[in-house]
């Protein structure tokens, strides 16, 4: 269970390079930075391996500055009372230009070219004999009239559709879960594929854009290569898991997939040959890094010092303008009586309430109530221990 910090200087731990724009956002009278502190507030980190570590009883909030979160073992933060955000959408601009322009630089045998280039080596006029005798080895493929299938239709999915577009290609789209806004979106011109397999069977490219759960992991292995044209290329740019790598190996010998583009290089992939791993470069831009760290910042502070809950993937979004009034913030399990049984406590000190609000998610819920009478310190340590005490209450903030 968390505790409550009145008015101290809250810590934050970073666990990668976060961009100084984004810790800017904590102010320095109310906030440190200290990765060595054992009790930190709030955690900042991106692609940091998050499953091996315990959490310390203080920490309210662990912000993913990006968006896979899986790296963060979700679920016992929520056991815990921790908040985990991410940010959507913040690096997907700098993911739809890598994704296109591995698209076309594969397509054209770009990243082979220029190794072998790289290598070549004597007199200027030799080097020249050369290329133009070699150059025939990376003849390539126009991406302009070919067919792209893009699976996962979010903040990154939808760009890449868009853009590619724009290149003169056809483009066929999948996401049985699409919101509202990524429809809204979406140029009619995307196909919609009511199947993957209907996708599978269509597309001169594919690439993928759907996190990594147990519902994707290896969606793309030898029952789905058999469903593919041959020479089909396939960009990933979400996780490695999302692909089985030896019926990838072999797809890859067989010529069934003629390149497979990965952002995510490990021993296997390095091994295969038509495979061209690049290293995690996906959100790796000055604009993408400020614009994640700025939002998870942003978020991380609101819910420090408001309660406000805005992109958490395990709390439920949550707002109450904040007018200074004590705030009662609890995160508790979505089951009857809870909010009545707060209140209950409340009453008992004889506390008006001023405004709240109960969201729900899932098994879980989260509840504020603003306290309209001035509450006398004294009293504070007794409400929390009597709120506390409620069954099915698992943290819990007077703000
Ligand atoms: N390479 C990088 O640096 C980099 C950067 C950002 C994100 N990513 C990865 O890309 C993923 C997508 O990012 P995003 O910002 O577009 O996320 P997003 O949440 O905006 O979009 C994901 C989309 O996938 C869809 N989806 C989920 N399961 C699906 C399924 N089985 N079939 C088809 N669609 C499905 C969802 O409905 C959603 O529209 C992230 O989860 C992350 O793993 C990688
Ligand atoms: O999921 C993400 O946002 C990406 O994989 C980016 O990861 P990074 O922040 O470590 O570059």
């Amino acid at each position: 269970m968390t505790t409550i910090t009145l008015n101290k200087v809250k810590t934050i731990k970073t666990l990668n390079n976060i961009a100084e724009r984004g810790l800017n956002v904590f102010d320095k009278e109310h906030y440190a930075i200290d990765n060595d502190d054992p009790n930190p507030d709030a955690i900042v980190a991106r692609s940091y391996n998050m499953h091996h570590m315990d959490f310390n009883d203080n920490l309210k909030a662990i912000a993913r500055a990006g968006a896979g979160v899986n790296n963060i073992p979700v679920d016992r933060c929520t056991e815990q009372g921790i908040a985990v955000f991410n940010t959507p959408g913040a690096n997907a601009n700098a993911v739809k230009e890598l994704v296109l322009t591995s698209l076309i630089a594969s397509s054209r045998n770009l990243f082979d070219g220029l190794s072998w280039v790289k290598n070549l080596d004597g007199e200027e006029e030799r080097i020249s004999k050369q290329v133009e005798a070699g150059k025939k080895q990376f003849v390539g493929k126009e991406v302009k009239g070919k067919t792209l299938g893009v699976i996962g239709l979010g903040a990154i999915g939808a760009l890449v559709a868009n853009d590619a577009l724009d290149l003169d290609m056809n483009v066929v789209g999948f996401d049985p879960f699409i919101s509202v806004d990524t429809a809204w979106n979406l140029s009619r011109k995307v196909h919609r594929a009511m199947t993957i397999e209907e996708l599978f069977a269509n597309a001169d490219y594919i690439t993928v854009h759907v996190p990594l759960t147990d519902d994707t992991a290896g969606m793309f292995n030898k029952e789905t290569f058999a469903l593919m044209k041959s020479d089909v290329h396939i960009l990933n740019f979400s996780r490695d898991g999302l692909v089985n790598e030896g019926d990838m190996a072999e797809a890859l010998k067989s010529g069934k997939v003629g390149k497979y583009i990965t952002d995510f290089p490990n021993e296997n992939v390095l091994n295969m040959p038509n495979a061209v791993p690049i290293p995690h470069l996906g959100a790796s831009t000055k604009e993408s890094e400020e614009n994640c760290a700025v939002m998870a910042a942003k978020q991380v502070k609101d819910f420090l010092e408001t309660g406000n809950i805005k992109n958490s993937i395990n709390f439920p979004n949550a707002s109450l303008p904040y007018t200074g009034k004590k705030r009662v913030a609890a995160f508790h399990q979505n089951v009857p009586n809870m909010v009545s049984q707060i209140i209950s406590v409340l009453s008992n000190y004889n506390l008006n309430i001023a405004d709240m609000v109960n969201r729900s998610f899932r098994d879980m819920a989260y509840t504020m109530i603003d306290i309209d009478d001035e509450v006398n310190g004294d009293i504070l340590p007794v409400l929390e221990k009597e709120i506390r005490e409620i069954e099915g209450i698992v943290s819990l903030r007077l703000i």
